[in-house]
This record gives C-alpha cells, structure tokens and sequence, in this order.
C-alpha cells in the first residue's frame, strides 16, 4: 500500500483571529506575499489530478486542511474539493481528510460536511478559559473561548472525530495541574500539546524555553501516569511518540525521525514547499499547477532541505536517548533544547522508568 498525504492552505495566511504568537503570520509576514487568494477550481483539480489521479494502485492519500484559518475559504471550496476528488477516485483509493480549524466559524453545515465525509477535525484550545482567552482572540479583541467550546459541543453530540490542539506556551508551562484538570472535567482525550515557536527573527514572550518544556512535562507526566495505570488512556501527542520507541517502534511524528521529510505543503495558488514551518519564498519547490508530485519530490530545494543540517546540542553526543530522539525538528530544536542543556533528556532520565515499563507492554 502507498501512503500519500497534502497540507492545503485553502485561505492562505487569511485568519478571523489574531493570535497573539501565530507563527503561520510569522511566516507569511517573512516572505513577499503575506497572503494568496482562495484556492481556485483549477488548483483543486491539478491538486486533485496530480494527487489522487497518480496512484493506478491501492493508495491511503490523506489531504489535510490548514491555514491560516481554512474555513475562512467558505465551505463551497470543499465542497469543490470533495466532488473533485470523487470523480477521479477509484475504488482502490482510501481517502482521507482532516482540518485544523480555529473553531470559530464551524455551524451545522461545517458539523455535516465533517461527518458526511469523516473529517478528523483539530480544534485549536488553549486549555482553561483564562488561558484561551489571553491568547486566542478575534479581530474585535474578544477571546474566542466560548464559541470554541460551543463548537467541540457540535463536534462531540455528531460523533465526529477530533483532537485538540494546545499551545504550550511559557506561561502556561507553569500551570501543568490546572491544564491536566481542565481537560479531565471536560473529558478531552486526544491532546496534541505544540511547543510556542518563536518568531524567526526574535525570541517571542510566549516561546517556550527548554527548561520550562522540562518543568511542564515533568509535573503534566506524573498527572497522566496516575490516570494511566487506572487504566484511563488520555492520548498526548509527545508521550505517544515517545513511550513506543523504547519498545523499538518507529517513531510517527516527522520531529522525532531524526531527519526531515516532503510534507508536500500546498498554498492557495498551488505553490508547493516541503514544511509548514517553511512556506517561505526561498523554499517554494515549484506549483502544482505546473509540476508533477514526482518533480516537486525529487527537486533539488526538496532534497537540499532534507539534508540540511541541523543544531545539534552539546549534549547529544554521550546522549543515551540519541536513537530514541535524533535532535528532533530543525524548526522546533529551540524549546527541547540550547548548546547546554536539553528538556527532553531530563525527562526522559527523569521518567524512564515509568516509561520503559509502559513500553514492556506493548
Ligand atoms: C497556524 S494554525 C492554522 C489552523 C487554524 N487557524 C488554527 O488556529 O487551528 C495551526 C496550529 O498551529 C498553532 N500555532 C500557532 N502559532 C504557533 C506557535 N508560535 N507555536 C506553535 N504552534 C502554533 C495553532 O494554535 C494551531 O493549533
Ligand atoms: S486562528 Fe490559527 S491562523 Fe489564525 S491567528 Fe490563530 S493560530 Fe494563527
Ligand atoms: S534527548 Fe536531547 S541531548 Fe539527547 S539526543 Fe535528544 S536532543 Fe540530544
């Protein structure tokens, strides 16, 4: 079976909210054009065509929506974008679609459509209301907690697939208690906790720093142990990278590879890059509506950017958690680790023996 996924921007850098660390502006705002139009019929149908119309065999092609804020492109786009795929699928492909959404703009249209054709749905929630709110407010400066509450409500009553996104940023690291228990009292389940990135070109006060990655982890892995071994499984993104690779499995997540990978990130008007952390103009491989996914693959800017090299710490060296960890994301090394000192081989020295344990049963 081949695998095949896409991260599509349909709306570009465009956004309803403005965050205050939003890294997707960070990157917009480092390149020529901070924002594309929405995606048109001819993209779909390259995207479409070049995608789902190149595997002649049994293929699982996932297409990822994400922004910006993708629902700002209005629902007709997908609604485009499905039919197109309909159309040149064959019974052999297995499609699969999934959307990072702010939440905000989701009524009982988006709700149908994500169950009609089984989106995975990621909800951008930054935990407790005060924390949210702070963080992640709309154009008008009101914060959004309520509308998104309102919508994981929807999403739960439809029986839709979803998962939550947190930013963990450094004032939050100090509150891993109050972030564990809002996510039992509002039975949330699957968490993908992100590190606050900083910008580019400046450290950001909500950059998460290696030690504050290390403080969060330590407390919020006892909290989630406890629920484990009574056998409540709350799924968090870091631990279930982690915990397998002592059992020798493959690591999932791109970061934790050790080397980077052709994402196939695609914006609006079809300009295709190899990361979302690098949709920038000196890493555009090419357009979609012009190359091929085997041209885009084999590029030099594609080949060049996974082999770059990356900052490795001191600590790596004599590191006994190297082959469980390999440096991780060139983009994401700041908050796990500085020349000195390195957050994630505190943890893992901290809690390996919990975590050697779990891995025994797998
Ligand atoms: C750029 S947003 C795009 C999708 C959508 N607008 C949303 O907010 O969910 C994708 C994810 O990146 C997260 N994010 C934004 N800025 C970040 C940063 N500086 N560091 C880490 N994650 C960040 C968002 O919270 C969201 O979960
Ligand atoms: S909703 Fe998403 S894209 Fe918009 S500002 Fe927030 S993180 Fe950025
Ligand atoms: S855990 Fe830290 S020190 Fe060890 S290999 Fe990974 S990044 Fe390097």
């Amino acid at each position: 079976m081949k695998y095949f996924s896409m991260l599509i921007k349909p709306a570009s850098s465009l956004c309803n909210l403005k965050c205050k660390y939003c890294f997707y502006h960070d990157v917009a705002s480092n390149r020529e054009t901070y924002c594309y139009d929405v995606l048109s019929d001819e993209t779909i149908e390259n995207i479409v065509n070049k995608t789902v119309g190149y595997f002649k065999e049994p293929a699982q092609i996932s297409f990822a929506f994400q922004g910006g804020e993708p629902t700002c492109a209005g629902i007709e786009v997908f609604k485009k974008f499905i039919n197109q795929v309909n159309e040149v699928k064959k019974d052999f492909h297995d499609i699969h679609y999934s959307i990072q959404t702010n939440g905000t703009l989701i009524n009982d249209e988006w709700i149908e459509l994500f169950k009609e054709h089984h989106f995975l749905v990621g909800v951008s929630l930054d935990g407790y209301q005060s924390n949210h709110d702070l963080v992640r407010e709309d154009r008008n400066n009101q914060g959004t907690y309520d509308r998104i509450m309102n919508t994981i409500e929807q999403l739960k009553k439809n029986g839709i697939d979803f998962n939550i996104l947190t930013v963990l940023t450094s004032s939050l690291s100090n509150h891993a208690k109050e972030l564990y228990k809002f996510y039992q009292e509002h039975d949330l389940s699957y968490i993908q906790l992100i590190p606050c990135l900083s910008d580019f070109n400046h450290e950001s006060e909500y950059g998460l720093k290696p030690k504050e990655f290390f403080n969060f982890y330590n407390e919020f892995f006892d909290l989630w142990f406890e629920e484990y071994r009574k056998g409540i499984y709350r799924s968090v993104t870091f631990f279930d990278n982690i915990i397998p690779m002592f059992a020798g499995i493959p690591p999932q997540q791109c970061g934790a590879m050790g080397f980077c990978s052709m994402q196939f990130v695609a914006e609006s008007n079809g300009d295709v890059y190899p990361c979302d952390f690098y949709v920038l103009d000196q890493y555009k491989i090419g357009n979609i509506n012009q190359n091929t996914i085997v041209e885009l693959a084999k590029s030099k800017i594609t080949q060049e950017f996974i082999q770059e090299k990356r900052v490795l710490s001191n600590q790596c060296n004599s590191c006994p958690y190297n082959k469980m960890c390999r440096g991780n994301c060139k983009r994401m090394s700041g908050v796990y680790f500085d020349l000195e000192y390195c957050g994630i081989k505190e943890f893992l020295e901290a809690k390996e023996k919990q975590i050697v344990a779990i891995a025994q049963t797998l």
